[in-house]
């Protein structure tokens, strides 16, 4: 018998008082089979992360009921939801590229959750309004979405999402649509906005730096499989597969907020973007990382350090450097820039990386 079996049809009581989302995911695509089990307790928000076509969306899709499963098993608190049609579900949906509807108004979007779970058009207005100021954007009620930013039109999708208060708040691939600086911006936005979500978030993300910022736990899928799960500080000490090594590559540090300038406990400080006070963690990605031979001049590299390359190592087309020195820290570059450097261990460089390319937040 399989879990799908294990209650009779069109069951909907709870059948137990668990509270939170459990899942066994399995949805066959063809030759394709996803077969993911996933559990979250309210208030976790939990991040997919994995490579292209390792079946994060198809996850993504059965939760909302928009693929039905092949086997396997849905509960949000106690409830069976996998016979429960999409917009009966209390599930909310951020899409990638929002879906706002662009002849409605900010304000029309959002009341269109509510309006579609049977409030009065009134009440459904209302309620908008109240969510819209919540994610600040009251003076933009009136606005058709062609009017709006990408981060604008981000929090009016997650708005609606959240009007229709749903058990499961569902982000696929949440700042991929906007450039870098705004998503920097919306980003410490949105894992403000999912700290205060009292149910469950699930994100499907590729991108590893969104995944540990917003989530409190990551599962990481690979040919439709969950390859390693954890917290992303668990993950990043013992990473199981290449791509999850290659992917937590990020250089994360603790230190103390004061301004623009975070003071790592190990001495260096680094220059961030972001304006803070207190402990709080930087990360940045080895991408971010230029190397030069000599120190370079210009006054913009504030976020400048002196090296030593401890090792050197093939990433894919790129070239990971291992450095120590003022500042630990790992940097990518190409196998023709690692020639030009001539880097060997032993090689002293400066290293920097701009402030825009940091990312910083609360510890
Ligand atoms: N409509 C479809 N019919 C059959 N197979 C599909 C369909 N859509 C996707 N697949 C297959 O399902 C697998 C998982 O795709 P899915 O979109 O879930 O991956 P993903 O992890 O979200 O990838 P991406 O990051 O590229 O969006 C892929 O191998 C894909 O080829």
């Amino acid at each position: 018998m399989t879990d799908l079996d294990d209650t009779a049809p069109g069951r909907t009581a709870p059948e137990t008082r668990d509270e939170g989302l459990d899942a066994r995911l399995v949805v066959d695509r063809g030759s394709f089979r996803l077969d993911v089990a996933l559990t979250a307790a309210p208030g976790d928000v939990v991040a997919l992360l994995g490579p292209n076509g390792a079946g994060k969306t198809t996850a993504l899709r059965a939760l909302a009921g928009l693929l039905p499963l092949t086997d396997g098993r849905l509960r949000l608190d106690g409830v069976r939801l996998d016979r429960t049609p999409p917009e009966s579900r209390p599930v909310g949906v951020v899409f990638q590229d929002y879906l706002l509807f662009p002849h409605l108004t900010a304000l029309d979007n959002v009341a269109f959750g509510p309006r579609c779970r049977g409030v009065s058009k009134a009440e459904a207005r209302a309620q908008a309004a109240e969510w819209l100021d919540r994610m600040g954007l009251a003076e933009h009620t009136g606005a058709k979405p062609r009017r709006l930013s990408g981060g604008q039109a981000q929090r009016v999708a997650l708005a609606r999402a959240l009007a229709t208060r749903p058990r499961l708040l569902l982000l696929d691939e949440p700042l991929a649509a906007l450039d870098a600086r705004t998503r920097l911006e919306v980003r410490a936005q949105l894992r403000r906005h999912l700290a205060e979500f009292e149910a469950v978030a699930v994100l499907v993300t590729h991108d590893p730096l969104d995944a540990m910022v917003l989530a409190d736990r990551l599962v990481v899928v690979e040919h439709g499989r969950v390859v390693q799960e954890g917290g992303p500080a668990d993950i990043a000490r013992r990473p199981r597969t290449d791509y999850i090594a290659q992917l937590v590559g990020l250089n994360l540090y603790r230190g103390h907020a004061d301004g623009h300038t975070v003071r790592l406990e190990a001495g260096p400080t680094i220059a961030t973007t972001e304006e803070l006070s207190g402990p709080v963690f930087v990360a940045f990605p080895p991408a971010a990382v230029t190397l030069f031979r000599d120190r370079p001049t210009g006054a913009s590299a504030r976020n400048l350090w002196r090296c030593e390359v401890a090792g050197l190592e093939t990433h894919g087309d790129q070239i990971r450097a291992g450095l120590t020195g003022e500042l630990p820290l790992a940097a990518d570059l190409t196998t023709v820039a690692a020639a030009e450097l001539d880097l060997h261990p032993g090689a002293p460089v400066w290293a920097t990386v701009k402030a825009t390319q940091t990312h910083a937040y609360p510890a």
